[in-house]
């Protein structure tokens, strides 16, 4: 088995910087691996037009080691007060180079989304006009559904009767987590992808909950029964084009996650890269990794693949057990554990 894989320079489609004094504790982790990043906007307050998501773009490049090139590709966040108008100047930028739905009330920050999905249309009409893709968190949020099904009643009351009206739409359905996602993926066009994180193929439920609960594996869509991490799993193995590497990485301080109510994200950026090799070398398919990581969500998108490459050492190193966050720590994913791969510097 080859001990050094060098590959063209990923990109992480779904990524959460955060704002404030955590970013230099951030920021370097995923410029350091990825050419690009698409950073998520729900910021407290969220990011919810171009001239805001600009600025944030600045913040986020203060942090960029030098010598790096990495590029923040923004989002917008959609809410009650998002207009064509808004979105037709998004499609006009530079960098802003999608829009997010987040029902309101689904996950992290998520108090400012969509209350109303019948404005969906306007905004959706929109986005095809300016040929911008709709990056979704597809989870009902109605209290009498099952916290399990809500990613697959999503899928059922909302994405396919919008897609069936918006037939030309680009539509990322993010942080996939079930066989129902996969199916929905694969049963559309091109223009239907979904980013696939490092925790729900790694992990299923039971990772999360048998002997004893682990706050650090929790996040959203939360973890789901093993069949449908299997799905996943063949999801990358299939080589298809339509999934995409996007982490969902979403650090949290470690004492808001050790809580009675703790937070949901899992952090995995300071070795996304390094998390997804070992996997794919465990599912047998490494050979599919740089497609996966490096080239279908850039064809996705419409951009042009990165040019340089990263290379990758098979070296066993630990993870540190916590990481700097500001005046806090963080949990990293895997923290404490042994990683194969090390990225090469
Ligand atoms: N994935 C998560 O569990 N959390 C994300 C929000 C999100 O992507 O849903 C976060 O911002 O913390
Ligand atoms: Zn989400
Ligand atoms: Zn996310």
């Amino acid at each position: 088995m080859a001990d050094v894989l060098t590959i063209t320079r990923p990109d992480d489609w779904h990524l959460h910087l955060r704002d404030g004094e955590v970013l230099p504790h951030i920021v370097p982790a995923t410029a350091l691996q990825m050419g690009r990043a698409v950073v998520m906007p729900n910021l407290k307050p969220p990011v919810t037009d171009v001239h805001q998501a600009l600025a944030y773009r600045e913040r986020i490049l203060a942090h960029v080691p030098k010598g790096r090139q990495f590029d923040p590709l923004m989002t917008l966040y959609l809410t009650d007060n998002t207009t064509p108008q808004i979105i037709a100047e998004a499609g006009a930028s530079e960098h802003v180079k999608a829009v997010k739905l987040y029902p309101a009330g689904a996950t992290t920050n998520s108090d400012s989304g969509l209350t109303d999905l019948g404005k969906l249309d306007d905004i959706c009409a929109a986005l095809t006009e300016a040929n911008m893709p709709l990056l979704v968190h597809g989870e009902v949020t109605h209290n009498h559904v099952d916290i399990f099904d809500r990613e697959k009643q999503f899928l059922d009351d909302i994405l396919v009767p919008l897609v069936a009206r918006h037939p030309h739409l680009k539509l990322v359905v993010e942080h996939i987590t079930t066989k129902e996602a996969t199916e929905f993926v694969n049963a559309h066009g091109d223009h239907v992808g979904a980013t696939i994180t490092v925790q729900h193929l790694a992990y299923n439920r039971n990772h999360m909950l048998v002997g004893g609960i682990r706050p650090h594996l929790f996040c959203l869509p939360v973890l789901k029964r093993n069949i449908h991490q299997q799905a996943l799993q063949d999801a990358v193995i299939s080589g298809s084009a339509k999934f995409f590497l996007g982490t969902d990485s979403a650090p949290h301080a470690k004492g808001a996650k050790e809580s009675a109510c703790g937070c949901a994200g899992c952090y995995s950026a300071y070795a996304a890269i390094e998390l997804y090799a070992e996997i794919f070398e465990d599912l047998g398919v490494l050979d599919k990794l740089e497609g996966f990581a490096s080239f279908y969500g850039a064809d996705f998108y419409g951009l042009p693949r990165n040019t340089d490459t990263i290379t990758l050492v098979k070296e066993d190193w630990q993870v540190p057990m916590e990481m700097a966050f500001g005046q806090d720590v963080i949990v990293p994913l895997r923290s404490g554990e042994t990683l194969r791969w090390k990225l090469r510097q």
